[in-house]
């Protein structure tokens, strides 16, 4: 049959022009959302104009480039995701805390279908207020304290691994040492797994872990993530870059084969899984944190959590805390080595407050410049360069009515390096986190957690993790730079900020 004789040659060109000209006003239409609203925007090609910008410059550079030019609120497309960027402080509080009701889920830039979709992150509005109050007893403060023994053993194993190599001069590469020791913590705490990545580096618990984290910018992930009905298809036949089955299988048994094997001696094991076990029946109460209230009460009786819910926020402990504490304690380090003055005076703080007593979360508490050093390296280098929340309803914004599901877009380390609220934006110096300071100083441009009912719930562990670790170092070595030690730092491009070639120092005996 002749399919193309139904019409005549006019008839074809005709076709065809009226076809080019509706794509082009669709897309003229779609990505014309910032004008409309007159929000400034910068103009990246359609699609992969502005993937190719962060792939060239990485997240935190082109981030603080674009608020430099751009101002507090301007508008980019991530794919075709239309993204507010907002850096007023004060907008960021009304989002984050007034008007929390009205975007209180963050954008789901990926279509999870794996573990992950029952875990903290990806859950929504009544679902993840019943995750979270049920959840929130495990990170109060007595439940950290009842940790420390867990932790002791870990930074203990760190040390012993360190001395060796500290006492024969050797060059050390601390995001890996600190990777390694940050996963051994994770295991034990999230999944009740005593694993010794020092020693050895190749058990799958670490094997897995990486190739996780190991996600590059290959162009199955830039399709998948761009479309989820692609990634749906990849999934269905389990090779999703994103959704990664083969992983998420092996820590999907890993989780429940510990639970299995709990008996009753494990029951008092005071590790996260026991905890989320137990989390229904739990009384114990997160002071930094309320209660978070439903909209529809009746709906969500209290209950345990599902085995499909540990198991996602097991796996989302990991993903969450093994990085962004590793990087934090490995800049640290970078910090101290190179602004000895400020070592020195940590070193003379814990020496006086805690002398040879070991580390611990309540001693942690007397080291107020132990605290300015964490606050100012965070400040720094805060390993999550943006958060996000999605909006369920319209808001406006600096008289602007926003749409509803607009990706609402904290550029978070653009913020730590702006000028107008950090002065010499690039120099360390902890003394911007005196309590004179922090007072005369907006809360919200400092967010390396986030902020409002949707923050980091894993901050008071990540600080105590980092914090005991590099105290019980300080107490037997400082940290000196080397011909290796590359100064300034390279950072990398991802969205996560860690050193591009790791932190090499020596550590040299007191
Ligand atoms: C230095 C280390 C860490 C940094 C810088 C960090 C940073 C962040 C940030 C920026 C957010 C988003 C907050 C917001 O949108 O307002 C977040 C969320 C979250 N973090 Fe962390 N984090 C760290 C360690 C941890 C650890 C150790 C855990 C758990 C073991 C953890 C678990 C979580 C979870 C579950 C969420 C999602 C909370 C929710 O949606 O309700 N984080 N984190």
């Amino acid at each position: 049959m002749d399919v193309l004789g139904f019409l005549d040659i006019k008839g074809w060109i005709l076709l065809t022009a009226f076809s080019l000209l509706s794509v082009y006003l669709y897309f003229k239409w779609k990505f014309g959302l910032w004008k409309r609203l007159g929000v400034p925007s910068p103009n990246y090609f359609p699609y992969i104009g502005f993937i190719k910008a962060i792939r060239d410059k990485g997240f935190a550079e082109l981030d603080v480039e674009l608020v430099q030019k751009h101002g507090k609120l301007f508008g980019l497309y991530f794919g075709n995701t239309p993204s507010l960027v907002i850096s007023d402080p004060d907008v960021m509080k009304d989002i984050m805390i007034k008007d929390f009701s009205k975007a209180p889920n963050r954008y789901a830039l990926i279509n999870r279908r794996d573990e992950l979709k029952h875990s903290l992150t990806e859950v929504v509005d009544d679902h993840w207020r019943f995750m979270r109050n049920t959840i929130l007893p495990t990170f109060s403060s007595g439940k950290l304290r009842k940790m420390t023994p867990l932790l002791k053993v870990k930074y203990q194993m760190l040390m012993d691994g360190l001395k060796k190599r500290a006492d024969q001069g050797e060059v050390i590469e601390f995001k890996e040492v600190f990777g390694n020791y940050t996963m051994d913590v994770i295991a034990s705490l999230g999944f009740g797994m005593e694993i010794d990545s020092q020693t050895n580096p190749k058990n799958s618990f670490v094997k897995y872990a990486k190739e996780l984290f190991a996600v590059d910018f290959n162009p199955l992930i830039v399709l998948a993530a761009f479309s989820s009905k692609f990634d749906a298809v990849l999934d269905y036949f389990k090779i999703s870059p994103l959704n990664n089955r083969r992983i998420m299988g092996f820590y999907q048994s890993a989780v429940q084969q510990a639970m299995e094997m709990r008996d009753d001696t494990d029951k008092n094991r005071k590790d996260m899984l026991q905890l989320m076990l137990n989390a229904h029946t739990d009384t114990d109460s997160n002071e930094i944190e309320d209660k978070h209230a439903y909209k529809n009460p009746e709906e969500w009786k209290k209950r345990g959590l599902t085995v499909d819910e540990i198991t996602g926020n097991a796996i989302l402990f990991m993903l969450a805390g093994y990085d962004t504490t590793s990087s934090t304690m490995t800049f640290m380090a970078y910090n101290l080595a190179t602004n000895p003055e400020c070592q020195d005076r940590l070193i003379n703080e814990i020496d006086s407050v805690l002398g040879e007593e070991m580390p611990t979360y309540d001693n942690m508490q007397k080291l107020d410049y132990l605290d300015m050093v964490f606050s100012e390296t965070l400040r720094l280098y805060p390993p999550a360069t943006r958060t996000n929340r999605c909006n369920s309803e319209e808001i406006v914004i600096d008289g602007v009515k926003i749409p509803k599901n607009i990706e609402l877009v904290f550029p978070i380390f653009a913020i730590h390096r702006d000028p107008n609220y950090w002065p010499e934006p690039e120099k360390f110096d902890p003394e911007r986190f005196t309590a004179e300071n922090k007072a005369n100083r907006h809360p919200y441009v400092y967010l390396p957690f986030g902020h409002g009912p949707r923050n980091c719930i894993g901050q008071r562990l990540a600080a105590m993790e980092a914090k005991c670790a590099i105290v019980y170092i300080l107490q037997h070595y400082r940290f000196v730079t080397c011909e290796e030690t590359e100064i300034p730092l390279k950072l990398n491009k991802e969205a996560l900020v860690s050193p591009a070639n790791g932190v090499k120092l020596r550590l040299e005996k007191r």
